[in-house]
C-alpha cells in the first residue's frame, strides 16, 4: 500500500463539511430538490408533495413499481394513481427515494476514469432490493426506507471519486479487494467513504436510526451495538444486503465463498438452503425489474441453486493461479531449458535447485505445489529426496514429477513407491512435459478446493457451536436479570429433588413476590420497573448462599433453591432476603423506590409427593404472607401455616 502526505491546500483535506456546502458532494437535482425543500418546512403537506412527484413521470413509476411490490401493497388492489402511492410510502420515504432516483439518473457517469459507475449502481441497486427483500422477511423495517438506504449504502465511494477523481482513480487500482477500500482511502484522503455515506444520507433525510448501521455494515462486528437491539438487527441486515449484491456482480471464479456466506447468513434468520435460494432468486428477478426502470445493468444469473452446485474452475483457467514449482536438476543445460518450459506452462515461480539435499531446504521455504525432479543427482539422488519429502506433514501433498531417462517397468514402479506421482522421460519434450503439468495442476486445483471447502465446514462448524451455545444460554436464562429462567429453575428443582431423594438432606424453596409491584411500574414507568426487578434479582443473589439457586419466575417473582436446608435455616435465609432489599431504597436516575419483597416457604417432608407439590406449598404460605400484609417471610410445614417474620 503506498501512503501520500498531501500538502494541506490540496483539495482533499477539505472536510466534508465544506465540500458539502461548496456543493461538492453528489447531491439531487429538479424534483427531489423540490420535495426536500418542502419536506424541509413544518407545515409539508402530502398532497403537495404528491403534486410535485406527478410532474416527473419516471420518479411517478418508480414510487408505483415500489408501493406496488407485495410486501408494502397490502390493500389487494395494485395502486394505479401517484398520489396514492405516495401515500402509502409516506413523506420521509418518498423524499429519500427522490434523492436516491435523483441520484442514479445523475451520476451514471462521471469524471474518474478508473471508477466504474454502471457496475456502482447495478450493485447499489442490488443492495436495495435485497435490504427490501430482507426488511419484509425479518420485519425489521420498512422495507421502502431500507430500499432508498440500500440505494445509497455506498454512495460515499461515488462522492469520493466526484470530488478527487485522479487521486481516487489510483487509489481504486491500487486496490485488489474491496475489504482494503476504506484503510486505503485513509491513508491517502484522510478520510473513507463511509463517512461520506454518512454525511450524504443525513442531508438525504435518512434518519440516524438507519444510517449508523449502514455506515458499519462492511464491519458489524465492529460497530459496537449492543447483542439483539435494532441497531445491532439493522446493520446485520445492511451486511447480508451487501453480501447478496456482491455475489451478483463478483466475477463466476470468486461467487463460491460469497455463496456460503449466504447459506450461512440466511441460516441466522432461520431459513434452510432451498429457502435461502428461492429468497436469492426473487431479489435477483426484482434486481432485473428494477434495472429497466431506473436504466441501469444487471446480469442475467442463473437460478442460485445451480450457481451454488457450479463446480470450481478448470485446469485451464488456473494459469492465472500463482502456482510455486520447484525444479531439481543437476546438469546446468537441462536446468536452464526445463525451467524455461515450465515457466511459460505455470508462470513466473519456478525455483531451481542442483540436488535433492538443496531441494529439500528449498522445498520448505517455498512450498512449491509442484516438484519436478531428475532422477540421477550427485548428494541426494531423486528418489532419496522424494522419499525425504514424503517423509515430513509439508511434502505430503505436493505434487511430484520424476525426469528420468530410464522407462524400464522395474524403475519406474520403484519410483512411484518412492511417492512419486508421475514421470516424463529424458530428453524432455514441451508436449509431453505440458501434458504431465496439465494433469498437476488439476491435482493441485482438486487440492485448494477441497481445503478450501474444508475451512469452510470449520467455520460453519464453529459458528454453529457458538450459535448452539448461545441459544441454550438464551432458552435458560432470563435476558432482563439475567438469572435462570423459569425452564432453568425447574431443571435444576428436578434435579436438586433427584439428589436429595439419594442423600436424604434436606432441600427447602422459596417463592418470592415483590410487593405493590404494579404500583411501581403505574407510577414510574416499565422502564424503571424493569430496573427495580434487575436490582431485586441481583440483591436475593448477592445475598443468598452460593450454593442456592435464585431464578426469575417470570414478571415480578423469584425461586429460590436451597440444598442441603432445613426449614429453620431456609426461613433464616429468606429473612436476610426480605431485609436485603427493605432495609435500602433502590435508586434508578434521579429516583428513589421503597419496596419489599413477601416469602412463602416449604421444604421437602417425607410425606412431601414431587417437587411441582414443594412449590404449590411455598405459593400457598406466600399467598399467606401477602395476605397478612406483605413485606414477610411466611412457612408451611405438615399442611399447617406455621407463622413467619416481617
Ligand atoms: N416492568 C415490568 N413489569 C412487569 C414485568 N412482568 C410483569 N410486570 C408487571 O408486574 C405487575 C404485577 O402486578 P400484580 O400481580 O397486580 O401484583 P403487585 O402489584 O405486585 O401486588 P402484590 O403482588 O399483591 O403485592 C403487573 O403490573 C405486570 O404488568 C416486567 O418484566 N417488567
Amino acid at each position: 500500500m503506498t501512503t501520500s502526505s498531501p500538502e494541506p491546500d490540496q483539495p482533499h483535506r477539505m472536510p466534508i463539511e465544506q465540500l458539502r456546502f461548496s456543493g461538492q458532494l453528489p447531491s439531487p437535482k429538479g424534483v427531489a430538490l423540490a420535495i426536500m425543500e418542502i419536506c424541509r418546512r413544518d407545515d409539508a403537506r402530502i398532497d403537495e408533495i404528491a403534486r410535485v412527484v406527478q410532474t416527473d413521470p419516471a420518479l411517478s413509476s418508480r414510487l408505483l413499481q415500489l408501493a406496488n411490490t407485495a410486501a408494502a401493497n397490502t390493500t389487494g388492489r395494485p395502486f394505479v394513481a401517484v398520489s396514492e402511492a405516495v401515500m402509502r410510502l409516506g413523506m420521509s420515504t418518498v423524499r429519500q427515494l427522490a434523492v436516491g432516483f435523483s441520484l442514479v439518473d445523475q451520476y451514471q457517469s462521471g469524471p474518474c476514469e478508473a471508477f466504474d459507475y454502471a457496475h456502482f449502481w447495478s450493485h447499489a441497486l442490488l443492495m436495495a432490493v435485497a435490504c427490501q427483500a430482507l426488511a419484509s422477511q425479518s420485519r425489521i423495517g420498512s422495507p421502502d426506507e431500507l430500499f432508498a438506504c440500500g440505494l445509497m449504502a455506498r454512495i460515499g465511494c461515488l462522492a469520493l471519486a466526484t470530488v478527487h477523481p485522479v487521486d481516487y482513480g489510483c487509489l481504486l487500482e491500487e486496490c485488489e479487494d474491496d475489504s482494503q477500500l476504506a484503510a486505503l482511502e485513509q491513508a491517502r484522503l484522510q478520510t473513507d467513504h463511509n463517512a461520506f455515506t454518512a454525511a450524504i444520507l443525513a442531508d438525504s433525510g435518512i434518519p440516524k436510526a438507519l444510517a449508523e448501521p449502514v455506515c458499519h455494515h462492511e464491519a458489524p462486528d465492529q460497530a459496537g451495538f449492543a447483542e439483539g437491539s435494532r441497531p445491532y438487527q439493522l446493520v446485520r441486515l445492511f451486511h447480508h444486503a451487501r453480501r447478496i449484491a456482491d455475489m451478483g456482480l463478483a466475477p463466476e471464479d470468486k461467487r463460491g465463498g460469497l455463496i456460503a456466506e449466504l447459506f450461512l447468513l440466511g441460516g441466522r434468520l432461520g431459513l434452510d438452503g432451498t429457502e435461502v435460494g428461492e429468497l436469492v432468486d426473487r431479489i435477483l428477478a426484482r434486481w432485473r425489474e428494477w434495472s429497466e426502470l431506473l436504466k441501469v445493468p444487471a446480469r442475467r444469473l442463473p437460478p442460485f441453486t445451480t450457481m451454488a452446485e457450479a463446480p470450481a474452475p478448470k485446469a485451464a483457467e488456473l494459469k492465472t493461479m500463482a502456482m510455486r514449482v520447484l525444479l531439481v536438476e543437476d546438469e546446468p543445460t537441462s536446468r536452464v531449458i526445463i525451467e524455461a518450459q515450465l515457466r511459460s506452462l505455470a508462470g513466473p515461480d519456478v525455483y531451481c535447485a542442483a540436488n535433492g539435499e538443496e531441494a529439500l531446504a528449498l522445498a520448505l521455504k517455498v512450498m512449491p505445489h509442484i516438484v519436478v525432479t531428475d532422477w540421477m543427482m550427485p548428494v541426494m539422488n531423486g528418489l532419496e529426496f522424494c522419499r525425504a519429502l514424503r517423509a515430513t506433514e509439508w511434502g505430503q501433498s505436493m505434487y511430484v514429477i520424476m525426469l528420468t531417462g530410464m522407462d524400464a517397468e522395474d524403475e519406474i514402479v520403484e519410483a512411484f513407491e518412492a511417492g512419486v506421482d508421475d514421470y516424463v522421460t529424458k530428453p524432455v519434450k514441451m508436449r509431453a512435459l505440458s501434458a504431465r503439468m496439465r494433469a498437476a495442476l488439476h491435482y493441485v486445483q482438486l487440492l485448494e478446493s477441497w481445503e478450501r471447502d474444508r475451512a469452510q465446514l470449520k467455520q460453519f462448524a464453529s459458528e454453529l457451536a457458538i450459535s448452539n451455545r448461545k441459544l441454550e444460554h438464551y432458552a435458560l436464562t432470563d435476558l432482563l436479570t439475567g438469572l435462570p429462567n423459569r425452564r432453568a429453575g425447574m431443571e435444576i428443582l428436578g434435579q436438586a429433588w433427584s439428589a436429595t431423594s439419594r442423600s436424604r438432606q434436606g432441600l427447602a424453596v422459596m417463592m418470592i413476590d415483590i410487593d405493590r409491584f404494579k404500583a411501581i411500574n403505574d407510577t414510574h414507568g416499565h422502564a424503571v420497573g424493569d430496573r427495580v426487578l434487575v436490582e431485586v434479582g441481583q440483591r436475593l443473589r448477592g445475598t443468598a448462599r452460593k450454593d442456592d439457586h435464585v431464578i426469575r419466575m417470570g414478571g415480578e417473582e423469584f425461586l429460590v433453591i436451597c440444598q442441603n436446608g432445613d426449614l429453620r435455616a431456609a426461613l433464616q435465609a429468606a429473612e436476610r432476603l426480605r431485609l436485603s432489599v427493605r432495609d435500602a431504597p433502590i435508586r434508578v436516575g434521579e429516583r428513589v423506590i421503597n419496596t419489599s419483597i413477601s416469602v412463602g416457604i416449604s421444604s421437602r417432608e417425607p410425606s412431601t409427593p414431587n417437587e411441582d407439590n414443594l412449590i404449590a406449598t411455598a405459593d400457598q404460605a406466600l399467598y399467606a404472607a401477602k395476605r397478612s400484609g406483605r413485606d414477610r417471610c411466611c412457612v408451611i410445614s405438615n399442611g399447617r401455616i406455621l407463622g413467619g417474620t416481617g
